[in-house]
């Protein structure tokens, strides 16, 4: 198996991908399903156009953490207390019904000598973002990629979000906000540091 596919067991060898043709197929086949005929005027061009767009809403199988969290930075005169990016918008997709979630996420970590960009971290939660997710994947998986690249002294990661599939089929509830957490290091160990993200993250 290939390291990359051993690692981020969510993506796929590129040879594994259906052509451009098999998917616009697979579209027409769906809108059939919908109720809708593919020939008529209106959709001709959307099989073409929804292949296009998955290219771009699913982008993240095609990017690792590494790749933008390789550039760190050590001068920082001596800082070493808790980065907060908050409030990250994000849109991904759920992986049990392929509609959206719609969401924010809150990641911190406190650096042991080295800091990362401040937009690393917004690239890391698209990469995960712009994949088949449940919310708790997602939330594990930021947390995981800054650990593993940057080595710091805790993260903490909180994600919240709406799920389509809960408000516009299913159960249909609207306006619902599941919360996820994931914290290591300091922040898994100590209480204080928890709360005081927390409380960061909540101050307006
Ligand atoms: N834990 C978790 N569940 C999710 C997430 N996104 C969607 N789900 C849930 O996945 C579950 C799938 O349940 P199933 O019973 O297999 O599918 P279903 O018949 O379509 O379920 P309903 O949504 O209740 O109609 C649902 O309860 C969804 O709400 C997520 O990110 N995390
Ligand atoms: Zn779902």
């Amino acid at each position: 198996m290939d390291a990359i596919v051993k690692n981020f067991p969510q993506t796929n060898r590129d040879s594994d991908r259906p052509s451009q043709q098999e998917a616009e197929e697979a579209v027409r086949v769906l809108l059939r399903w919908a109720g809708e005929n593919p020939t008529r005027e209106g959709l001709i061009e959307t099989p073409a156009r929804v292949v296009k767009s998955y290219r771009e809403l699913f982008a993240g199988y095609d990017m690792a953490p590494e790749d933008v969290l390789g550039r760190t930075f050590e001068e920082v005169a001596g800082y070493d207390d808790m980065v907060l990016v908050k409030d990250i918008p994000f849109f991904s997709h759920c992986e049990h019904h392929m509609v959206p979630i719609i969401g924010k996420a809150h990641v911190a970590y406190m650096p042991d000598g080295r800091v990362l960009g401040l937009s690393k971290i917004a690239r890391v939660v698209e990469i995960y973002g712009r994949r088949l997710q449940t919310q708790e994947t997602m939330t594990a998986q930021i947390a995981r990629a800054i650990d593993d690249t940057l080595n710091p002294r805790g993260v903490a990661v909180m994600i919240e979000a709406e799920h389509m599939c809960m408000a516009m089929r299913g159960v249909q509830k609207q306006g619902s906000t599941t919360l996820t957490t994931t914290f290591t290091g300091t922040f898994k160990t100590e209480p204080a540091d928890q709360a005081r993200f927390m409380t960061m993250v909540r101050s307006r």
